[in-house]
């Protein structure tokens, strides 16, 4: 296949752009490099060493002989641009990445909100809008999140998407129907995947669009078979107190003797899955694309569950590292159970990397092995969810926090 792959610069895109040029699709990276300006604005740095994309993608010609081609397009500003760039290459899938998606950079003010808003909803609209126009029949994957469901404490399994409800009619009857699982979303970053939903069930019912929409639990790890070809091809690792996610930070946390840094109790249930099986999916879901005219296929895109307490005390045990029991930034759920079908994928053939296997090497193979490149004044979380909880954290966030370690 023709496959384009839109903000294939960043922490999946990359590796998801290796996987299928692997593969021997026909790989292009649309991409206007926001996560690196986004570095710069908030002055840090992935933990591992990334070259420019260009480097990236000649490093990879000269390791394989597989051409990755890169056109820098900011899908959210130059929609002409985007729509030309289809017109002519004319894919027969595309992969869109191209949001900002940390919850706490969305949050972090008034400026970050309106950014994420204007970026992530026009970049998927001026895309479905293009596709329209230019008649181009091409499945679109997109990666969306599990936190699209919120996290509720009812115990209900959370299904693939659509939830069977019955209703009862003006005559007394109850039919039953099939919607979108309701969206509860915890950040601004959260809403806009939630209205990206909306998008895509007007434009599939509309147009008949095939779209496939993956909520993708959070990703850990580093590696993928590609990246580890070449030093060159290493992904980013994202440690910061907005882009690093929970468990890359844990980890590279016990790596410099820095205390785990959980928020609350820890009591927050969520999703995880290894960067390896993320691509996986990707594929996976490429080479299964729904009917013209039928419905948004959706799939959670996650392997495990595990409370954030649990990952914390686990790494601990591991590394010998205290916990830090911080106030929490977020406005979030103290406690929550998590139960997620995912059963689609596994009958696709997914065998997942569980987290016991795979721990131990990305502490010593990455954390350990770029613990040098660390700011530690980079780590804590201080972007906060209102007001009220900034004049909370924000006035001494690494000290006076750290305090209360265990
Ligand atoms: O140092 C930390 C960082 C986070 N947390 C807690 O860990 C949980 C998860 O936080 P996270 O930063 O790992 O994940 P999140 O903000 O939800 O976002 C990440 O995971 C999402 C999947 S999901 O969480 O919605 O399933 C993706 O969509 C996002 O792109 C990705 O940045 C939260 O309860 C948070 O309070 C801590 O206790 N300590």
């Amino acid at each position: 296949m023709k496959i384009a792959i839109l903000g294939g610069d960043g922490f999946v895109g990359w590796p998801t752009a290796l996987h299928l040029s692997d593969a021997g699709h026909d790989t292009h990276i649309l991409d206007n490099l926001s996560r690196r300006w986004i570095d710069t604005e908030l002055g840090v740095q992935s933990l591992t060493p990334m070259d420019s994309i260009q480097e990236r993608t000649r490093i990879w010609h000269a390791e394989t002989g597989r051409r990755i081609h890169f056109n820098l397009i900011d899908l959210a500003r130059d929609y002409e641009l985007l729509k030309k760039w289809l017109a002519e290459h004319r894919p027969d899938a595309i992969v869109h990445f191209a949001e900002q998606r940390a919850a706490p950079y969305s949050m972090k003010s008034d400026r970050h909100k309106n950014y994420t808003v204007n970026n992530n909803v026009n970049a998927t609209h001026n895309l479905l809008n293009a596709l329209v126009e230019i008649d181009l029949d091409a499945h679109l994957v997109h990666l969306g999140t599990m936190g699209v469901y919120g996290y509720s404490t009812i115990g209900a399994a959370i299904p693939e998407g659509y939830l069977p409800v019955g209703i009862e009619t003006t005559d007394g009857e109850t039919v039953s129907q099939e919607i979108l699982y309701p969206s509860n979303p915890g950040s601004i970053y959260h809403m806009t995947k939630c209205l990206d939903q909306l998008l895509f069930q007007f434009y599939a019912k509309n147009d008949g669009l095939r779209i496939t929409d993956l909520h993708q639990g959070i990703v850990w790890g580093t590696h993928t078979e590609q990246t580890r070809r070449h030093q060159q091809l290493i992904n980013r690792f994202d440690y910061d107190g907005d882009y690093g996610t929970v468990l890359n930070r844990f980890l590279i946390q016990a790596a410099i003797g820095y205390p785990l840094t959980v928020h609350g109790s820890g009591g927050q249930t969520r999703a995880f899955i290894h960067i390896q099986d993320s691509v996986r999916c990707i594929e996976l879901a490429l080479t299964n694309p729904p009917a013209r005219g039928g419905r948004v296929e959706i799939f959670n895109q996650m392997t495990e569950t595990h409370r954030i307490r649990d990952l914390a005390e686990m790494i601990a045990r591991m590394t010998g590292s205290e916990i830090a029991w911080l106030p929490n930034p977020r406005k979030e759920a103290a406690e929550n159970d998590l139960v997620v079908h995912n059963e689609k994928f596994l009958a696709l053939g997914l065998d997942p990397i569980r987290l016991e296997d795979g721990l131990l090497s990305e502490i010593v193979d990455v954390a350990k092995k770029f613990a040098y490149r660390v700011d530690r004044s980079r780590v804590p979380a201080v972007s906060a969810w209102t007001k009220d909880i900034a004049s909370v954290i924000n006035h001494d966030p690494e000290g006076k926090r750290l305090k209360s370690v265990s």
